[in-house]
């Protein structure tokens, strides 16, 4: 589904990817975890050509994506969506309207957008929210209105670069649930980029683990499921007082 040989990346003298080669297969939840600065933001956004490799091959869905024309390039993005750390919705734009954006972009239907905006804001569990500014939102729901946009234009890879770094451990666990639920109801391949290891051992069958810009090793693992934490009040005193040994 998505195979690299020999990628290099450089950023002015420094080589912040050396010669990595990867096959992830169609339907994994693959990992990438690492120290800070080993990589990994800039190996995930390599596979969608969002930075250029220096050197090496991109191959995403049976297409050479470092082969192809801007134009063609654009067209083959449709079928890979991402998100980000910091979730990057419009500001001015209501959740609705952020999910309408990739549509209008692909020329999709117009008669067939309002039906398929609700869906895909249905599916992360925000079509009541429809209506509400990000800034009129929590963390954890931009992200969700986020996994949303990401999916409009039903891909079939979804790359994830820290996707719940900003978040609690609580809505952590929400977010991974919506990932999981991608992966195995619509069957979207999902790539995970994070420095949290129950993050990636939560839902991701192989990991590749980076280390100066380059990968160390690759594990195949068992996913460990999603712990789903409590977040009443009460809980939090009791997990204190515990903590404190009282
Ligand atoms: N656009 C850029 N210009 C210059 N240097 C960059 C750029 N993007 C990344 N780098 C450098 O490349 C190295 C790898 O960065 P990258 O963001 O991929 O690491 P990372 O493993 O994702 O770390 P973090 O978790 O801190 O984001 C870092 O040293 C970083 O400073």
């Amino acid at each position: 589904m998505i195979k690299l040989t020999n990628v290099s990346k450089s950023f002015a003298q420094f080589q912040a990817i050396k010669s990595v080669s990867l096959t992830i297969n169609s339907s994994e939840i693959y990992g990438i975890i690492g120290a800070s600065g080993a990589g990994k933001s800039t190996l995930l956004r390599l596979m969608n050509i969002l930075d250029t490799p220096d050197s090496g091959e991109v191959e995403v869905n049976g297409q050479l994506l470092t082969s192809l024309s801007q134009a063609e390039l654009r067209q083959a993005r449709k079928a890979i969506g991402m998100i980000f750390q910091q979730f990057n919705l419009l500001a001015n734009k209501t959740a609705y309207q952020n999910v309408l954006i990739p549509l209008q972009l692909v020329d999709f239907p117009r008669h067939e957008r309002k039906a398929r905006v609700m869906e895909c804001l249905d599916f992360v569990g925000l079509g009541h929210a429809a209506d509400k500014y990000p800034a009129q939102l929590s963390g954890g729901q931009k992200q969700r209105i986020a996994i949303a946009r990401a999916l409009a234009s039903s891909p079939q890879v979804l790359l994830c670069d820290e996707p719940t770094s900003s978040l609690d451990a609580s809505t952590t666990a929400e977010i991974l649930s919506v990932l999981d639920k991608i992966n195995k109801e619509l069957g979207v391949t999902i790539v995970i980029v994070s420095h949290e290891m129950e993050v990636i051992k939560s839902i991701c069958n192989r990991v590749s683990v980076m280390a100066e810009g380059e990968i160390y090793d690759t594990l195949a693992i068992e996913p460990q499921g999603v712990q789903h934490l409590e977040k009443s009040p009460q809980s939090f005193v009791e997990q204190l007082k515990g903590e404190g040994g009282g």
